[in-house]
């Protein structure tokens, strides 16, 4: 291994890292990695017994990661459909590659899933009586190399755990984006990756939201596959069994991660019906941690006031059971928080420019801009309530979190020429 000194870089504009030769069995990219001449006589000093590399990434292509957990089946992909959109685009999976990756790539985001770190398949999960929760299903060494590298600009060979077969399937290229995105079951569990964060969300889906709503995934599939009434039966079984089944694991590795969270979407069953067991109206309140870089948390009138706001009435329609909204200071294992609470849905997804007009720190670059993107995913789950509502603002402060630290790395380097 050579000792890296001075180097020539191409543009002035790059940040550059050394790191060390690429690992092709961490399925780093040895296209992605730029190699340099030794190109000053000073600090040539360094022995050259090998090959030194420079990863370079220009400063405009900084890539920022972003962290979403959640279980599966609770608003993952939905959520990042919002998020893409906020971005302009359509998000596809990689072009001419396996079509049952999970990937999906836009214009400014890659997001990958981490079901792609399993370990074991799923033949290899049965054989060990493991679950896909469990870590030791899952290769958090490899994450990490990969998340680290693609961080700082680097291609890798990522592996595709596939659904459909349960099988792990050959790698496919993934290159270092302007937003990674990793979401999936782990992405706050292993120290070091978590470190590599810019921001996490943690979906925090409650027992009986997540079973109302796996119900209806699966009955809605059922009913296109025109099954009858004794199968849908016995799948609400199963339903409830795979639910049970995962309890212990998810309350042992997924749940405890919502600790470490920037932002927390937590839904519950509405307060507004007593006794509500449908899951239909739901409360949802987005947990804002606060001091966090580049992230002002959200405000409703009054930054830092405790405040409950009925909205319904002249301009804003509500039917039974209406609609609620409390906002407030407030501590999240242990740490300072802002929660904006929505309980209730909306009637007409037109009106909500009004309950819009009284939100700050939105981040929006025009007035309306939540409501238009709401209107524009209308038919998306959860558009009619705080789950479409929050997903979106926390899409927007995203943005606004990738412009920070985007416009902070050019600007420094031009505050270190005016010195
Ligand atoms: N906000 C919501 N309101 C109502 N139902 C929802 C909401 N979000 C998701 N769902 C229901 O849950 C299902 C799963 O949503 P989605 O595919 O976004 O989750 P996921 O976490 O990506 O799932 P998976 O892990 O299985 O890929 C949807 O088909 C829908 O039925
Ligand atoms: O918790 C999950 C994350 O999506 C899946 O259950 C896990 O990835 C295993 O997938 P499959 O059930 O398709 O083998």
């Amino acid at each position: 291994m050579a000792v890296c000194s001075a180097y020539t870089t191409q543009s002035l504009n790059s940040t550059c890292s050394i790191s060390t030769p690429a690992k092709t069995h961490l399925g780093f990219h040895q296209k992605q990695v730029v190699f340099y001449r030794r190109s000053s006589k000073r600090g040539g000093s360094g022995s050259s017994s090998g090959p030194c590399v420079i990863t370079c990434s220009a400063g405009d292509s900084q890539t920022v990661v972003i962290g979403l957990a959640a279980d599966s089946g609770c608003g993952k992909s939905t959520f990042m459909r919002r998020l893409t959109s906020v971005f302009g685009g359509a998000a596809e999976p990689p072009k001419g590659g396996n079509p049952d990756s999970n990937t999906l790539i836009s214009d400014m985001t890659t997001v990958i899933c981490l079901d792609d770190y399993h370990s074991l398949d799923r033949t290899g999960r049965k054989e060990k009586g493991v679950t896909a929760l469990d870590p030791r299903a899952n290769d958090f060494d490899l994450m990490y190399e990969q998340v680290k590298a693609i961080k700082s600009g680097v291609a890798v060979d990522k592996p595709i755990y596939n659904h459909v077969t349960g099988l792990l399937d050959p790698p496919e290229l993934i290159k270092p984006p302007k937003i990674l995105v990793i979401e999936g079951l782990h992405p706050m569990f292993d120290e070091r990756v978590r470190d590599l964060l810019d921001f996490s969300i943690y979906l925090d889906i409650s027992n009986e939201v997540k079973f109302a709503w796996k119900i209806q995934r699966d009955l809605t599939l059922l009913k296109t596959l025109q099954r009858d009434m004794a199968e849908r039966g016995h799948s609400l079984e199963s339903i409830k069994a795979s639910i049970e089944a995962r309890k212990p694991d998810f309350d042992a590795y997924i749940d405890p991660q919502k600790k470490y969270a920037d932002a927390v979407i937590e839904v519950l069953p509405t307060q507004l019906i007593p006794d509500d067991n449908e899951g239909k109206v739901l409360r949802v309140r987005l947990i804002m941690k606060e001091g966090v870089k580049h992230f002002s948390p959200v405000y409703l009138f009054d930054e830092g006031s405790t405040i409950s706001w009925i909205p319904c009435g002249r301009k804003l329609t509500c039917s039974y059971p209406g609609i609620k909204f409390h906002y407030g200071p407030d501590t999240y294992f242990g740490n300072e928080v802002s929660i904006l609470e929505m309980d209730g849905q909306f009637d007409r997804l037109d009106e909500l420019i009004y309950v819009e007009s009284h939100l700050s720190n939105i981040s929006t670059k025009f007035y309306g801009e939540v409501t238009q993107q709401m209107l524009k995913h209308a038919d998306f789950p959860g558009s009619n309530n705080g789950t479409g509502l929050f997903q979106t603002i926390v899409g927007l402060k995203i943005r606004d979190l990738y412009e920070q630290i985007t416009s902070s790395k050019t600007a420094a380097p031009l505050e270190a020429t005016k010195a």
